[in-house]
């Protein structure tokens, strides 16, 4: 089998209850296969990469939207060869319903705005970070969960939207000292290939289909490619055609191969007029080749890259007009993108922009002799009350306390002794100055 998954070691045989002889053998600490814990410094990191999707979403005057990782199956059952629905997280629940854990989260925003329907006015602007899985047969080694950020622009059919979409994405850089000669954003549109099938008599029913392998340029061999491509009804004619027109990089020569009237042409056309007009030209860059793996595109397409090549896509989005009324809705048009937490903390590494995020807390709290507990108590919590962050510390030297101290970043080391508690005061020492003083516990604030 190629998922050792599926042959876990026999537990160790533990000893019966109550015969005094119990040696539990240890747990297996580690999480799921493909999955991670996050410790405390990993926590930080993420909080902050978050708190700067945040950010940008309120910027951008998006509202959060959330949704179930567990969906009906349905919402992915999708026939155009995606990787993304062949390891779909899927089984079937105690009540017998085909579920999944999601793994991505368009779908399930398309269920929402189709559920509130007429009670939302539109445009809708929404954004979420949610985890999003996939069941990948372990030998690639590859996560089987990551969280990703979304965001989505339901119902402005105009190119308005992309253009906002990228304008979000640029920001996020910026903020995190990411910069254009850094990263770039190749942009296209589905509706390049969808004429390019036009032009050579292609059905339109393979159109989702063959995206999804063009997609794989890059990934896989053109021959490989070509091969698919002929496999799912492509003409070869078609293929060197499709070849021939994804391999340009200007809209001229896009324009002079396609004719001036194609839908795709003016698009682009007006994204790229806009960028100037929102200072990201020089994020982005027309490359034909760009369909994105997901079958539900129909129109602009965009990914951001590392312009050294090392990385796999940062994120990456279009325009899904179809989607809503593939659920059997009216049309409702839309775009999004979704920015995985994974390759972007890559980026940030190679490029050396990591923050470096140490705990901070206000006050440490000691008492100096354990019948001090009581008080040291009320000094925690009176100053908790006022909104500090207190570490209660207790059982240790100061040598450790001290040291401590320093480890989380305390402001003040507030000690409770007994000479000064008689007198009604506690002892603090500020640690950025070294200054000292005492004071009243009620004047502690
Ligand atoms: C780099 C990485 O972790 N990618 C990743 C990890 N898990 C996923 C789960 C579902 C869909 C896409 C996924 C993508």
């Amino acid at each position: 089998r190629d998922d050792i998954d599926e042959v876990a070691e026999p537990p160790g045989v533990p000893s019966p209850p109550g015969s005094g002889r119990e040696t539990q053998q240890l747990i297996d600490v580690n999480p799921p296969r493909g999955t991670r814990d996050f410790p405390p410094e990993d926590m930080r990191l993420r909080n902050w990469l978050f708190q700067q999707f945040r950010e940008v979403s309120r910027i951008l005057s998006f509202e959060e939207v959330d949704f179930p990782v567990l969906e009906s199956e349905a919402l992915f059952i999708r026939k155009a060869g995606e990787e993304i629905t062949q390891q779909l997280y899927n089984f079937e629940d105690k009540g017998g319903r085909r579920v999944v854990l999601r793994p991505e989260i368009t779908p399930s925003l398309a269920r929402l705005v189709i559920k509130q329907g007429k009670s939302v006015s539109l445009p809708l602007k929404w954004f979420t970070i949610g985890q999003c899985w996939r069941y990948e047969r372990m030998t690639r080694g590859r996560r089987r969960e990551h969280y990703q950020w979304n965001m989505d622009i339901i119902g402005v059919p105009r190119v308005r939207a992309e253009a906002e979409l990228v304008n979000a994405i640029v920001l996020l850089f910026e903020r995190l000292g990411i910069t254009s000669s850094d990263v770039g954003i190749r942009v296209s549109s589905r509706k390049v290939l969808q004429a390019v099938l036009q032009m050579y008599a292609i059905p339109e029913r393979l159109f989702a289909e063959v995206c999804v392998i063009v997609d794989k340029l890059g990934k896989i061999t053109n021959e490989e490619v070509e091969k698919e491509l002929i496999i799912a009804g492509v003409t070869s004619e078609a293929v060197k055609g499709i070849v021939e027109v994804l391999s340009l990089t200007s809209l001229d020569k896009l324009e002079a191969v396609l004719g001036s009237d194609v839908e795709a042409i003016a698009d682009l056309k007006k994204l790229f007029s806009l960028a100037e007009h929102y200072g990201y030209s020089q994020w982005i860059t027309f490359d034909a080749s760009i369909v994105r793996g997901l079958a539900y595109y129909t129109g602009i397409v965009f990914e951001a890259f590392d312009r050294e090549g090392k990385l796999r896509a940062i994120c990456g989005g279009g325009r899904y007009d179809r989607l809503l009324s593939t659920f059997g809705s009216d049309d409702i048009p839309a775009c999004g993108f979704g920015f995985g937490d994974a390759v972007i903390v890559e980026l940030l590494k190679e490029k050396g922009l990591l923050p470096d995020l140490g705990r901070q807390v206000d006050d440490i709290v000691f008492p100096l002799d354990e019948e001090l507990e009581g008080q040291a108590s009320m000094v925690a919590s009176t100053l908790r009350r006022k909104g500090h962050s207190v570490d209660l510390v207790e059982e240790k030297r100061l040598k450790w306390v001290f040291k401590h101290a320093e480890r989380v970043n305390a402001s003040r080391l507030i000690l409770v002794g007994n000479s000064e508690w008689q007198r009604g005061m506690v002892r603090v020492k500020v640690l950025s100055t070294r200054e000292e003083y005492e004071t009243k516990i009620d004047e502690l604030n």
